[in-house]
């Protein structure tokens, strides 16, 4: 059995100070990590204090990017060593946030993940189409190419441990989520082509997260689906009350 995980992307949002409390607030409420693993990803800025603060609790913590080397002469970059080194959790790798405003390549996303793996963090691989590819029947294609590119050289044991979040461009922030059916179907693809790249194992391990507009009245829906093992959430996971309204309806 896969292990529901629920992850809040902060995005550009939230001072120092609203963070911490945020942490504070619901460090100690999030439920046992044998029933769903639970991360926030901040912004880099906070993700020091962040970390001592849930010492000891359930809540993990992830940061939003990840450079593709370890260190040295690249300014504003964030060292996969670095976040080793205080004990964050997960990276999110390729959100179309950042494949679309900052020109990431599904090269640099594989070369990113790899280096993520190479230092021990988790990987939240985000993969996912447009409208207007899914309304020109693109999607099988356009997901098959970024897994394709975005995994290329990965180990067997590293795809398994790996989260891929598949997200609709379309339902990113618009309050338009995909129907549980049609998100049902989309994991279902990104799963099948795992095992057409590697194995039905491998298939079966990796987790798979859906994301756009899932709140705390749509969660338990996508939960329901075999192939959804949990959610990326933006906007919802913005407030205490509401990330643990997502969370205490999957565990
Ligand atoms: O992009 C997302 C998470 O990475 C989804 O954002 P929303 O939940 O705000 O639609």
């Amino acid at each position: 059995m896969r292990k529901p995980i629920i992850a809040g992307n902060w995005k550009m949002n939230k001072t120092l100070s609203e963070a911490m409390s945020f942490v504070e607030e619901v460090k100690n409420s999030v439920p046992a990590s044998d029933k769903v693993d639970a991360a926030v990803c901040a912004s880099a800025l906070f993700l020091a204090p962040m970390v001592e603060a849930v010492k000891g609790t359930d809540l993990k913590i992830g940061s939003q990017n990840v450079s593709d080397k370890d260190s040295g002469a690249y300014t504003g970059e964030i060292s996969p060593v670095a976040l080793k080194d205080l004990n964050v959790t997960y990276a999110i790798i390729g959100h179309s946030e950042r494949r679309e405003y900052y020109s990431e390549t599904d090269e640099f996303i594989n070369s990113k993940t790899k280096k993520t793996f190479e230092h021990g963090l988790t990987p939240i691989l985000c993969c996912g189409e447009t409208l207007e590819e899914r309304e020109g029947g693109k999607f099988e294609e356009v997901i098959r190419t970024q897994l394709t590119a975005d995994l290329a050289g990965l180990t067997e044991d590293q795809v398994s441990n790996l989260v891929i979040a598949y997200e609709p461009i379309w339902a990113i922030g618009t309050g338009k989520s995909a129907t549980e059916k049609d998100a049902q179907e989309s994991c279902k693809f990104v799963r099948d082509v795992v095992a057409s790249l590697y194995n039905e194992n491998v298939a079966e391990a990796v987790r798979v997260q859906y994301g756009g507009s899932v709140k705390p009245e749509n969660i338990k829906e996508y939960m329901a689906q075999p192939d959804i093992d949990g959610a990326l959430v933006g906007g919802a996971s913005l407030e205490p009350a509401s990330f643990l309204a997502l969370l205490e309806a999957v565990k």
